[in-house]
Parts: structure tokens; sequence; C-alpha cells
């Protein structure tokens, strides 16, 4: 087999292993939630959760001293990961409300701007972005907080959410919680109705979610 077979090959195989996650996903109502008579169950999620920590990496002292870092960007590399994340977060959320759903999912910048659209097109919701200070423009609001690794402004346009509107906060990880009770703030500062949040991981030892009272708290990888 020539080298052009093998990789026509592996993209076919990859392309078959893509389908069959996605057929996976068709048991969904028009708004784009999992029927209650589908195949969501906890054995399915703590499958696809085992998936998903495979594609998992760590960086020892980035991006300074003294953080171990942990790097999602393998899930989106392969595209059999990146579904079965969609699909994992889609479970995660149903499970979260299983008779309600977001209006707008709402996620921050950077890397819940990864997942946080197409999570919301699942769900049959809007996307709103929250952002780092200065790139959004007209009218804004700003929240300064302080994180892991540092002190930052994250910001949301003024129109970004309509009062009443309820709200889903997505993001990647959650160290201590300076960034997620930050976009919290600034949902409840436009009226929105702040639904909970909803994390791939958490950083152990942190207790971020500590900080995230009164909502639902829902992390895919409890530990990592
Ligand atoms: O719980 P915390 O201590 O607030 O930390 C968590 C935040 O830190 C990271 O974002 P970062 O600010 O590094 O931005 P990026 O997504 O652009 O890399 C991560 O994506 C979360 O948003
Ligand atoms: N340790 C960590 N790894 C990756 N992203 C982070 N954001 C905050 N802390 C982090």
């Amino acid at each position: 087999m020539t080298t052009d077979d093998s990789v026509a090959q592996e993209q076919q195989q990859q392309q078959q292993a893509t389908t069959t996650t996605a057929t996976n996903l068709d048991s969904q109502d028009a708004s784009g939630r999992k029927s209650t008579t589908a195949t969501s169950t906890s054995s399915e999620l703590a499958g696809v959760k085992v998936t998903i920590t495979k594609s998992l990496r760590r960086f020892a002292d980035f991006p300074i001293p003294g953080i171990d870092f942990v790097d999602i960007m393998p899930l989106f590399h392969d595209p059999v990961a990146h579904a079965t994340l969609l699909r994992a977060l889609q479970l995660q959320v149903s499970e979260m409300f299983p008779n309600d759903k977001p209006d707008i999912v709402v996620g921050l910048d950077a890397r819940g701007f990864l997942f946080g659209p197409a999570l919301a097109l699942q769900l049959g919701a809007g996307f709103t972005a929250v952002r780092k200070k200065g790139k959004l423009p007209g009218p804004c609001i700003t929240a300064e907080y302080i994180k892991e690794y540092g002190k930052d402004f994250f910001q949301m346009q003024e129109d970004g959410i309509e009062k009443g509107q309820k709200v889903l906060v997505v993001d990647d990880i959650i160290a201590t919680g300076g960034s997620a009770t930050a976009a919290g703030d600034l949902v409840k500062q436009l009226g929105g109705d702040l639904m909970g949040f909803l994390f791939i991981l958490e950083i152990p030892g942190l207790k971020g979610r500590d900080k995230l009272d009164n909502v639902p708290v829902s992390i895919l990888i409890e530990e990592s």
C-alpha cells in the first residue's frame, strides 16, 4: 500500500468514526435538546468522559513558573474527540436542567469560544461572548477580576443579553473561579437570569466552584 493509500484509508476510518458519533447526536427535539427517551444515560456520560480525559495534556510552568497548565487543544485536533466533547456537554446540560434550557450560552474569552457556539446551536440557544477588555465595539460593561495567573478585565456588549433571558455560562476550565464569577456578575448586571455554569474541567485544590454560589455548577471532568 502506498503512503497516499494509507492516508486515504486513515481519513476514511476517521470519517466513519465521526459519522457514528454524529448519528448518536440525532436523538433530540426541534429545539436541539435531547429527548428523554433517547439513550442519554450516566454510563454513556462516563464513557465519553474517559475519551475526553485521554485527549488532555499538561505543561509544567506555563504560562508562568509554578502553574501546571492543562491543555485542551488536542480535543479539537481530533474530530472524534471534538464530537464526543460536544455530545458530553449536551448531555451534561440535559442533566443540569431536565425541564428547562438556556436562551443564551455565554462563552468566556478565549477557550470558551471553542465549543460555546456549537453547544448553543445544539441547544437551540443564542451565543454571546465575554471578551477581554478592548476587543468589543460599542457600549460595553466591564468587570475586573483575578485568575490563577494574573489580573484581567472582562467586557460584554450591553445588548448581548436581553433582560430576563436565561443564561448558561460556559468555559473550558475553572481554577480560582475569578473569571467565571466576573462573567456571572456581568450577566446579572445586564438583567440576565443566570441559570448556572458549565465547565469541561476544574483545577483541583483551588476551590473555584465555592465562589459560584446560588446557581448550579456542572463540571464534566471532576478531577484532572
Ligand atoms: O478560574 P480562574 O482562575 O479565573 O481561571 C480560569 C480561566 O483561565 C483561563 O483563561 P485565560 O484567562 O488564561 O484566557 P485564554 O482562554 O485566552 O487562554 C481559562 O480558560 C479560564 O477562562
Ligand atoms: N492550570 C491551568 N491550566 C489551564 N488553564 C488554566 N486557567 C487557569 N488555570 C489554568
